[in-house]
């Protein structure tokens, strides 16, 4: 099996500041405080990715997941360390990333689309079948910026899964789509898992990554804590304990 994702050494810092206007610094930098702090978001992560795998990537809130994807994505790059990918990546990692508020939906997705290096000619004749998807509506012609935020992600996820990708990134898909719209994704990333593309998918859900996933790894204030099986994963999170009726987790087992 040819390498699909190579992560060497990977770490990513991020400024936090503790004012927000200059004067506040100023006066913050007189009396000799702190006005702001570097913090590694993601520390010496290294892992391979063989291509056709899928794997869950979790973690806690700020552990360092969608930082990761956006460099698997190339959107953002590391302070050190090399993340090399092999052929033509899609997903959604932001609820509407890309899209701009005054455009339409269906301005939106070509844009979108052109994001992910679609060709004018191929979103068109993907159009129907991107805005049947997406179930929009009559929206579908109204300013992106008046999208409640599950109508922003349908459409951006209808957009991604119309990509031809090799890599598909997936970071909480399911969190702010409606019952049905999820089902719609699960059945889609059972279809990106049988065709044999690579998936990457961020979830705090254990039913859905049990469902999906053949590889887990999990990241701890952005340092990489476990790669491995899915269950010993699962466990190592201690995410078996939760009771997560009503979410991601009952629909991960009831579809
Ligand atoms: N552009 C940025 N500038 C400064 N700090 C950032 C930036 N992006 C992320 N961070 C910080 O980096 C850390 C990791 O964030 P990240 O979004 O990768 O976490 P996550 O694991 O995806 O979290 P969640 O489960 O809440 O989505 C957090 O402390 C976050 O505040």
């Amino acid at each position: 099996m040819a390498t699909a994702i190579k992560v060497e050494h990977v770490s990513k810092r991020f400024t936090m500041s503790y004012h927000r206007t200059m004067k506040q610094m100023a006066v913050a930098a007189s009396k000799g405080n702190k006005v702001s702090e570097t913090f590694l978001a993601l520390d010496d992560v290294s892992f391979e990715v063989e291509q056709g795998q899928a794997i869950g990537l979790m973690g806690l809130n700020g552990s360092g997941k969608s930082t990761l994807l956006k460099l698997v994505q190339g959107v953002m790059r590391p302070d050190s360390g090399t993340v090399r990918t092999r052929g033509r990546i899609a997903g959604l990692i932001a609820t509407g990333a890309g899209f701009h508020p005054q455009l339409s939906g269906r301005e939106n997705i070509f844009l979108n689309a052109a994001v992910f290096g679609m060709s004018e000619a191929e979103t068109r004749r993907k159009l129907d079948s991107i805005i049947e998807f997406a179930g929009v509506g009559k929206f579908i012609d109204t300013e992106v910026g008046h999208y409640s935020s599950g109508m922003g992600a349908r459409l951006g996820f209808a957009v991604a899964v119309h990509v031809d990708s090799d890599i598909f990134l997936a970071d909480e898909v399911l969190a702010v789509g409606d019952k049905p719209f999820r089902q719609k994704c699960m059945q889609k990333i059972d279809e990106i898992r049988k065709e044999g593309r690579t998936l990457f998918y961020v979830s705090h859900s254990a039913g859905s990554v049990r469902r999906v996933c053949d590889r887990v790894i999990v990241l701890e204030k952005g340092v990489l804590g476990f790669d491995g099986g899915v269950d010993e994963g699962i466990t190592y999170l201690h995410y078996d304990d939760d009771d997560d009726s009503g979410t991601e987790e009952s629909l991960g087992a009831d579809i």
